[in-house]
């Protein structure tokens, strides 16, 4: 199935057509793009945009029309009156979802006038955020009740088809207006970059639209896909990540198989390593792009004289380790694996002499707040080894304390940098 796309391009790369395309694709769908305006602009600021001639965006769409199945059209920056009187006319007839964009959440315009875009509303899914809904409806929105006010407004006074206010401006609970019925979507705050989730919604929305899902399962799937593309968006690009889905799981699957092939590397090295194995045992850990941890479930254990992975590579199998590498990864982003070793003064020495960056942290320094905490110290020993060192560490080990085994932590670029620094240290 098709979906056509309407909007404009941000050269910044987070919003508008090329998200936009990015979100149908990713959702399986094939993406039909035509473009109204270019937009001069990154995730800071919109310096400005030049649209298109009309009859330009007209052809465009009749170019395509004729020749695809187009399951519904998601509408996004016009730019202009004489664009929307275009849109208008040439999609008669499809499912239609606008996102009425007014302004960059930088505050810059992005149509000529609040009443160009109410051209599209009739018979459309319109799908405003809190300011746009309060430009379409005269109403002064602070609440989901007053959410729904404006929605209704919008729906009976304009004529769209449904409108789905998008609440996070307010409370993170999008709210639909659909035949005469109200629905709320509760949601949270997610960390990451949010630039481009309006257009993220609205294409998504014209996937599952066009997939042939009802309305409130629609928007549910919708807001669900745009929590994905903030939590899992990457700070090169400051905007929303509409390939979520199919990078987190690639990376997944690359980290899993490139930690089972390190652990059976390090299995090589059983008999030397056993003595270094502490009694609660060993873990390998590794994280993806996304600071996803896998590790090996159960630990490896010293098994006679050799040693044995518990249980299979999985996804948060570890705890301490995951923390560590978590928090070096604040620091030094490009650390992805670490492992643990018994603490002895030996290998912390031959450490030193094979050039390795060494740290330590300890005990006895920890802040009493921390150690009240129920799970502080791995993140305050490691924040503090790295700043003791000053440079990236390859091993950080403490020396214990009541009840707690002195150990090693060796980290590394990747799974089989970590395998060559053990091998290094054990060998005799
Ligand atoms: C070309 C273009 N189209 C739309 C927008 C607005 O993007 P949106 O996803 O609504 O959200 P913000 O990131 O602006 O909040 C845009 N900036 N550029
Ligand atoms: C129990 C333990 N403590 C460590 C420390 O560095 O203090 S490393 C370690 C073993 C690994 O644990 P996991 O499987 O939870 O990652």
């Amino acid at each position: 199935m098709a979906v056509l796309i309407v909007a404009g391009l941000d050269t910044g790369g987070g919003a508008g057509l090329k998200a936009d395309i990015e979100t149908v694709s990713a959702l399986g769908e094939h993406p039909l793009p035509v473009l109204t305006s270019v937009t001069y602009q990154n995730p800071s600021e919109v310096r400005g945009y030049h649209t298109l001639p009309p009859e330009v965006v007209r052809e465009q769409i009749r170019a395509v029309r004729g020749s695809f199945k187009i399951g519904a059209v998601k509408i996004g920056m016009l730019g202009s009156r004489e664009i929307a009187e275009a849109v208008k006319q040439e999609t008669e007839g499809l499912t239609r979802v606008l996102d009425p964009v007014m302004e960059s959440s930088t505050g810059a315009k992005l149509v000529d006038s609040v009443e160009s875009v109410k051209v599209l509303i009739l018979g459309s899914i319109v799908t405003p955020n809190v300011p746009e809904a309060e430009a379409l409806s005269g109403l002064k929105i602070r609440s989901i009740e007053e959410m729904k006010e404006a929605a209704k407004v919008i729906a009976e006074e304009l004529g769209a088809e449904a409108v789905v206010i998008k609440g996070g401006h307010l409370s993170y609970t999008d709210v639909l207006y659909w035949k005469g019925k109200l629905y709320e979507f509760p949601g949270e705050r997610v960390e990451g970059f949010t630039h481009g989730t309006g257009c993220v919604f609205s294409s998504a929305l014209a996937v599952f639209l066009a997939k042939g899902f009802e309305l409130p399962e629609t928007v549910e799937r919708a807001k669900r896909f745009v929590e994905g593309s903030i939590r899992f968006s990457k700070a090169e690009a400051r905007a929303v990540n509409p390939l979520w889905e199919l990078e987190r799981d690639a990376h997944r699957w690359r980290a899993k198989g490139e930690l089972e092939e390190a652990v059976k590397e390090l299995m090589e090295l059983g008999e030397k390593l056993n003595p270094h194995v502490p009694e609660v045992g060993t873990n390998f850990a590794l994280a993806t792009p996304f600071s996803e941890v896998f590790a090996v479930k159960g630990r490896i254990v010293r098994y006679g004289g050799t040693i044995k992975p518990v249980g299979p590579v999985e996804f948060n199998a570890s705890d301490h380790l995951r923390r560590a590498l978590l928090k070096m990864r604040e620091f030094y982003p490009e650390v992805r694996a670490v492992l643990n070793l018994r603490y002895s003064e030996e290998l912390v020495e031959k450490a030193k002499k094979l050039g390795l960056v060494v740290s330590f942290y300890d005990r006895r320094e920890e802040p009493e707040d921390v150690k009240r905490a129920e799970k502080g110290t791995m993140e305050w020993g490691i924040e503090s080894a790295v700043k003791r060192v000053g440079k990236r560490p390859d091993l950080i080990y403490h020396l214990g304390d009541w009840g707690k085994e002195p150990m090693v932590l060796i980290f590394g670029r990747s799974a089989m940098e970590v395998v060559e620094r053990v091998r290094a240290l054990s060998s005799r």
